[in-house]
């Protein structure tokens, strides 16, 4: 017996979609039913199919006007066309336009249910797809330093738990990409992860998209839409910027945290959800307590687990690794051979500030790439790339006087290291100290030398 699947029918003549729906629910399928394709590409919007079935010929906007305008939607459902006046020339342009099959009026009970059946194959397939390309790496932490290593046994520590976790950390440090491990590793895996960036939604709309609304709430609400928390159920909410919330929606955030339930907009009833809420924030939560800016009672509720992600430039020794990682990844999507960094260039890129952390890297690993025409990535193109690069000097950073100086005993450190080509000896000599002593000071500063020395095989004596 197959699944069941949703399917939503588009049809302007009253007994098809009637026969149609009929044979569907007794096969033990759910249909949807609708006479003009200007309300189905509604429809297929606001919630989502596992099937599309539609007629060519409509009056009005036509089937395959409904086949373009829900591809440029991005409405995933495959879509299978049919009609009673099929000629070939309609077939291929459907097929063109990305109909997944064509079937010809009048139609068979059989044929119809194999169509829907070839349907949930190929979502499967495609679910599995997704999985085994997200394996291959697209959602890995990769890292290599102390700092790194303390927030993945952190990560490890709460995943298995049920407590909440705010994600602090610049932007680009990989907030979200944390929250999605923690998801990963967590006992809730199989349900869904869904997100929502409270700094990206307009105040006025997030009730919506959070709790979602019935038709008709508001203006503009034509269909009912299923919020992020009831997407949730069962998986991981992340709630990113979460510091810019307004404060009325903080209020309902709250009572929903304690209370399990949500109302839509419009509704009338409390809907169980069960969620895990993990919020991030680039800002100092506590700081805007003392604001007034976020309510101290929804503070104490989110930041039960602090989860720091530290800047990029205070752990460079993850700098060699995450080049390698994205080179990788942008040459694997775009088919091109892998090409290597010179230790020149990695040098340089060491040095550099980045700014917009990990996110910022990718996009200038993908500029270095473009720009690699001897075949590798040397000093030129650094330059060439990123100029600020050559410029850079170390950051001051922010925060008490003794981190700053730190992280600039790192900085110094980590130079000089890469100066002597990771001869310790060497480097030890050149900052005027013990070699006992510079192991000592990197240890406490969070330098792994065996990370170092990774980066220059054999160059350590
Ligand atoms: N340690 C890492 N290893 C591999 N990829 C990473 C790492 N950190 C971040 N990334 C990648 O960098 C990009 C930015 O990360 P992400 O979106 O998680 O950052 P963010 O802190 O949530 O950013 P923002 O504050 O702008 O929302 C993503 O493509 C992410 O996969």
């Amino acid at each position: 017996m197959t699944a069941k699947a949703e399917i939503l029918i588009v049809d302007d003549e009253a007994n098809t979609l009637a026969s149609l729906s009929r044979a569907f629910r007794l096969a033990g399928h759910e249909a949807t039913v609708c006479d003009n394709a200007v309300r189905a590409l509604e429809i297929a919007k606001s919630k989502p199919f596992d099937l599309i079935l539609s007629d060519v010929v409509m009056p009005g906007r036509d089937g395959l006007t409904l086949l373009e305008d829900l591809k440029t939607a991005g409405v995933q459902a495959p879509v299978v066309m049919m009609s009673g006046q099929a000629h070939i020339e309609m077939a291929v342009k459907a097929t063109r336009l990305g109909a997944l099959d064509f079937l010809e009026k009048p139609l068979s009970t059989d044929k119809l249910l194999l169509t829907v059946e070839n349907a949930l194959k190929l979502k499967r397939l495609e679910t599995e797809n997704r999985d085994l390309r997200s394996r291959v790496g697209k959602h890995e932490i990769v890292w290599k330093g102390e700092a790194m290593r303390r927030v993945m046994a952190q990560i490890d520590r709460v995943a298995a738990s049920e407590a909440r976790v705010c994600i602090y950390g610049e932007t680009g440090t990989g907030k979200e990409l944390a929250a999605r491990t923690l998801h990963e590793k967590s006992p809730r895996k199989a349900g869904p992860f869904i997100t929502l960036n409270c700094a990206a939604v307009p105040a006025e709309l997030i009730e919506s998209e959070l709790f979602g609304h019935e038709k008709g709430s508001f203006t503009g609400a034509a269909q009912r839409h299923i919020g992020k928390f009831e997407q949730a159920h069962r998986g991981t909410l992340f709630l990113d910027e979460i510091g810019d919330m307004p404060l009325a929606m903080q209020a309902k955030l709250l009572r929903v945290l304690e209370e399990g339930e949500v109302e839509r907009v419009g509704g009338d009833k409390s809907i169980p959800v069960d969620v895990r809420v993990i919020v991030a924030t680039h800002r100092n939560l506590e700081d805007l307590v003392k604001e007034g800016k976020f309510r101290q009672d929804l503070f104490h509720r989110v930041y039960v687990f602090p989860l720091i992600l530290p800047p990029l430039r205070t752990r460079r020794e993850d700098i060699p690794v995450l080049l390698e990682h994205f080179a990788a990844q942008v040459c694997l999507q775009n088919g091109w051979k892998p090409v290597p960094f010179t230790a020149e260039a990695v040098e340089a890129l060491q040095r550099y500030s980045w700014p917009g952390n990990v996110r910022e890297m990718r996009n200038v690993v993908e500029r270095l790439l473009l720009l690699a025409v001897a075949g590798e990535v040397d000093r030129a193109t650094v330059e060439l790339a990123l100029p600020e690069a050559q410029t850079a000097t170390s950051d001051t950073g922010s925060g008490p006087l003794s981190s700053r100086v730190a992280q600039y005993e790192r900085e110094v450190i980590l130079a000089e290291l890469q100066r002597q080509k990771h001869h310790i000896t060497n480097t030890a000599k050149a900052l005027g100290l013990e070699r006992s002593h510079l192991y000592k000071k990197c240890q406490a500063l969070g330098i792994d030398l065996r990370a170092v020395r990774g980066t220059a095989p054999g160059a350590v004596r």
